[in-house]
């Protein structure tokens, strides 16, 4: 299965933000959207998820899915613990053993299970950011939007993230659909990739990333080829 946006069209007053714009989105796969500042990325993110609606066009397959959001600042609760914050999002959705079970296989894949009763402005950035990724993926939504989640990071604690998302991914292969503007982004985690254009914007070019997840890294010869072939087209 798959979802359209078919000939999608958003303006903001004057300002045309999205022009007949095109894209499928393959279940069971990250879709990666690589795109200068300013396209529009976080609006299409917006169109797809209902919190904006398009002038033009049609979006289908969203309606009747669950969505989880994660976005660039890890937006934590700080009066809860690292546990408590995952278990939080799942109270309406599963019984207390369920919980716990998920919230402590999260924890663990991502090494923050020693700090589950830390407060989370006891942790570090990184350790901030990769338990939104692993709440993120605790919580049992059908499709997870990404938006810019690895921006401002340095390259270290970028590659253990990476690391946190493709062991987590790889437990139900949800659908993903992730922005940035960083081609090592739609590198490591993009199946599909979109390059957009400036504004008014549309899809320039869309690349299959064959390169199986386990193996992608910025060493890996296939994965360097790609870079390559992105770098050239968005020379
Ligand atoms: N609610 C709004 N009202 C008016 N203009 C808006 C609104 N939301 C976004 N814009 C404008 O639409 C354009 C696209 O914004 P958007 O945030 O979607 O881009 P982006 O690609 O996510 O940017 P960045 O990479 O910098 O986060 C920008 O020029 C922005 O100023």
């Amino acid at each position: 299965m798959s979802y359209a946006i078919n000939e999608v069209s958003k303006n903001f007053n004057q300002l045309e933000v999205l022009k007949d714009f095109n894209m499928e989105i393959v279940e069971h796969k990250v879709t990666c959207i690589l795109g200068p500042s300013g396209c529009g990325k976080t609006t299409l993110l917006n169109l797809l998820s209902g919190i904006l609606e398009s002038d033009s066009g049609s979006i289908s397959g969203f309606q009747s899915k669950t969505i989880s959001y994660l976005f660039q600042e890890p937006r934590l609760l700080s009066w809860k613990t690292t546990a408590q914050n995952v278990e939080y999002i799942l109270k309406d959705c599963m019984s207390a053993p369920e919980r716990k079970a998920i919230v402590e296989k999260v924890l663990t894949m991502v090494q923050l299970w020693e700090y589950k009763d830390y407060y989370t402005d006891k942790i570090s950035g990184g350790m901030q950011q990769r338990l939104a990724i692993a709440r993120a993926f605790a919580y049992p939504a059908e499709i997870l939007l990404m938006d810019e989640p690895f921006k401002s990071l340095d390259l270290e604690i970028k590659l253990s993230l990476f690391r946190c998302f493709h062991d987590l991914w790889k437990l139900d292969q949800r659908t993903v659909v992730l922005v940035t503007h960083d081609i090592h982004d739609a590198l490591i985690l993009g199946d599909e990739i979109y390059i957009l254009s400036k504004k008014p914007t549309t899809v320039r070019e869309k690349i299959i990333n064959n390169v199986p997840h386990k193996c992608r890294n910025l060493k890996d010869k296939q994965t360097l080829l790609l870079e390559e072939r992105l770098y050239g087209m968005l020379a």
